[in-house]
């Protein structure tokens, strides 16, 4: 989904100033360090940071137990990975863009724009649905507006080939590649049918974030850190600033979209790093991203390749961000294991899960009380002007999906998500299986009830621009009409990592 989407880059400037967050501990600690502990300037694939040489404890990988990847392993001799089965060698490191050109149907609305790469999804049976791991660091990102006028607003629309038949990896990935080539040439986003959704998706993200991420105040050693999975274009890169975190780690199976993140990173990345002097309207963190399925590769054989030692050197973190992505993976039950375990093994004790999904109870109220339509397809649909769901199979009549995995809808946000299938998220399933792996439930709320329990707290604090564009017809700020339905969709949740 996506208002998930939220790939809203909220109006520059939204970092707050995080002084009130700084300890001085925390500044001595910036002070000090003369090595980034996550750099973002990795000149070429080869080089490995100074920070990183270091030698690193097996036992640090064994966390993440074992999975098994579909992919050349020229790593024979290299005991650290063969539990893994994963490549360590450069050609890894490429850039996978080389989707062959399918030459198919070119839309008129933006052929211009066209990568016709992006139009075809590999086949259910490509062992590509894992994709390969690439780090991002020293990309080219051209400039659009330097190659392309803007002259008018285009809603998105995906063309994605094969969509019945591909798997779910390659239809997102080939959905959010698509989205992030066509937000370039889109035009102002402002003009966007959902721009005031947009803001409010991205302020309930500002609350759980500023309200749930925490440093470690038992530990002045270790830098604050985010994990980001699914984190997209980087729409989240403001918030972190906001919350003031020293390190951030992006993860997304859509190599487009981290490309974006990470070109979005170094755009405002602050240049000099001085605990006194720090400009709010850059990113004072370091940070780093890489392509990888978060759902069906443990986080070492995503990072550890593309930046060796960043285990040992950089986990536990201290929060774990999973934002309008999670439902992804109730495909079944093994992704949503492999993704939980993920987010376990990732966290240091007291750290936070932090999310974004559609509600299944929000869902249950939908079918119980038969709001809902049937199509000449004969499948069942709610929704309206913004957004819809349309089920593909019947759902329950009381609205309780048993088994509770793999209950597919076919997702649509205007402007944002074009009929994607996602998965129905039974919360308790999720609290259950995050139970099993030492993951406690500490909150969990619809999007509207946190906007109107947070937003006195909030409206002093975020950027202007952004509360502006939550401004309604009468005069207060929120979500209103059928948006107000739309984001009433999801909900936010966290989870504390037990143990001390
Ligand atoms: C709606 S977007 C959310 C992006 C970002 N978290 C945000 O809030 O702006 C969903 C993201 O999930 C990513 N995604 C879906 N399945 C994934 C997987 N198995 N592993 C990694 N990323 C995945 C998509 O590529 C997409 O970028």
């Amino acid at each position: 989904m996506s208002q998930h989407e939220s790939s809203v880059e909220e109006p520059s400037g939204s970092g707050q100033p995080s002084g009130s967050l700084e300890s001085l501990g925390r500044k001595r600690r910036l002070e000090e360090r003369d090595v980034p502990a996550v750099s973002s300037s990795y000149s070429s694939a080869k080089e490995v940071p100074g920070w990183l040489k270091v030698a690193r404890p097996q036992d640090k990988y064994e966390q993440y137990g074992q999975r098994r990847v579909e992919r050349s392993n020229d790593t024979a001799g290299d005991s650290r990975y063969s539990k893994y089965n994963i490549s360590t060698s450069n050609s890894v490191l490429k850039r996978r863009h080389e989707e062959s050109s399918s030459g198919d149907d070119a839309h008129p609305k933006y052929a211009k724009y066209r990568d016709e790469s992006l139009d075809r999804v590999q086949s259910s049976s490509s062992s590509s649905s894992v994709p390969e791991v690439t780090a991002y660091s020293n990309i080219e990102i051209a400039n659009p507006s330097a190659n392309h006028r803007e002259i008018r607003y285009q809603t998105f629309e995906s063309h994605i080939r094969d969509r019945e038949t591909a798997d779910i990896n390659n239809i997102v990935r080939s959905h959010y590649n698509q989205r992030t080539v066509h937000s370039k040439y889109q035009g102002s986003r402002t003009k966007s049918p959902i721009y005031k959704l947009r803001n409010f998706n991205n302020t309930i993200k500002y609350m759980l974030l500023g309200n749930f991420v925490k440093r470690d105040e038992n530990n002045n050693e270790k830098l604050f850190t985010l994990l980001d999975l699914c984190c997209g274009k980087g729409g989240d890169l403001n918030k972190c600033e906001f919350v003031g975190i020293e390190q951030y780690i992006g993860i997304d199976i859509s190599d487009r979209s981290v490309e974006e993140a990470f070109s979005r990173y170094r755009q405002k990345k602050a240049r000099f790093k001085s605990a006194h002097r720090k400009d709010n309207t850059k990113y004072n963190f370091e940070a780093c991203f890489a392509t990888g399925d978060c759902f069906g590769q443990t986080i070492p054989e995503i990072l550890e390749p593309n930046f060796p030692g960043i285990i040992d050197r950089t986990f536990p973190v201290d929060c774990v961000s999973i934002q309008f992505s999670l439902h992804y993976s109730f495909e079944t039950e093994e992704k949503v294991r492999t993704l939980i375990m993920n987010i376990s093994k990732s966290l240091r004790p007291g750290g936070t899960f932090i999310g974004t999904i559609p509600s299944s109870d929000f869902i249950r109220g939908k079918i119980q009380r038969k709001e809902y339509i049937k199509e000449e397809t004969g499948k069942k649909k709610f929704g309206n002007s913004i957004y819809s769901v349309t089920f593909e199979k019947d759902p329950p009549a009381d609205g309780v999906f048993r088994p509770p995995f793999g209950n597919k809808y076919v997702y649509n946000l205007i402007d944002a998500v074009d009929n994607v299938p996602e998965y129905v998220v039974p919360f308790e399933t999720l609290r259950s299986i995050s139970e099993d792996y030492g993951l406690e439930l500490k909150y969990k709320k619809n999007f509207i009830d946190i906007f109107n329990e947070e937003i006195p707290k909030y409206f002093p604090k975020l950027n202007k621009n952004l509360i502006e564009g939550m401004k309604r017809s009468d005069g207060k700020y929120g979500a209103e009409g059928d948006e107000k339905e739309a984001v009433g969709f999801y909900l936010g949740f966290v989870f504390e990592k037990s143990g001390v």
